[in-house]
């Protein structure tokens, strides 16, 4: 178990293909290292921009801007909300991949199944597309989380089926 050499389940992405192409295999909906350094291009750009704190100040003369700091406010309240959300339901995936990742090396399993993450590529696309989500916003928030599950399923089968061992990221 623990001579799984990681080239065997952190499969490279394939086929940079447009993740919102209909009909595309799962498969070319993965994303490539390329698609992942031009988004964080992106992001080190609109980090070095300048920013803006919102205040009440910024606001005291001006009855429009007033208005915008509320709407901000309020709007920023269900941001705090969705992304406590967003917490609680990733620690209770990252429980349930763990305890796979026990079974998987109790079993004498690989930590990737390529077949199962197929079906969850094209589920979350569809999902996405439904709900009115970049289906690229998608694939991203797969591959981190599958991803940082085989890194973990690793650790686990490495320390003998010991999930002890995710105290810290992985
Ligand atoms: O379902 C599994 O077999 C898992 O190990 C969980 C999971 C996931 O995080 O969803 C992780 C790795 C696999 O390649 C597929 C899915």
């Amino acid at each position: 178990m623990s001579d799984i050499d990681s080239s065997d389940w952190l499969r490279p992405a394939e086929n940079p293909t447009d993740a919102n192409a209909a009909g595309a295999d799962a498969a070319d909906r993965r994303l490539d290292a390329a698609a992942i350094a031009q988004a964080s291009s992106v992001s080190d750009e609109i980090e070095a921009e300048k920013s803006s704190t919102i205040d009440e100040e910024a606001a005291a003369n001006n009855p429009e801007v007033a208005e915008a700091v509320k709407r901000i406010e309020a709007l920023r309240q269900t941001i705090d909300n969705i992304d406590g959300a967003v917490i609680h339901l990733l620690a209770e995936r990252f429980k349930a991949t763990a305890a796979v990742g026990v079974l998987k090396a109790g079993a004498g399993f690989a930590p990737a199944d390529y077949k199962r993450e197929d079906y969850q590529i094209a589920r979350l696309q569809r999902i996405a597309i439904d709900a009115g989500l970049d289906t690229n916003i998608a694939e991203m928030y797969r591959e981190f989380v599958v991803t940082e599950s085989k890194k973990r399923h690793k650790r686990i089968a490495d320390a003998g089926g010991d999930p002890g061992v995710l105290d810290v990221f992985a």
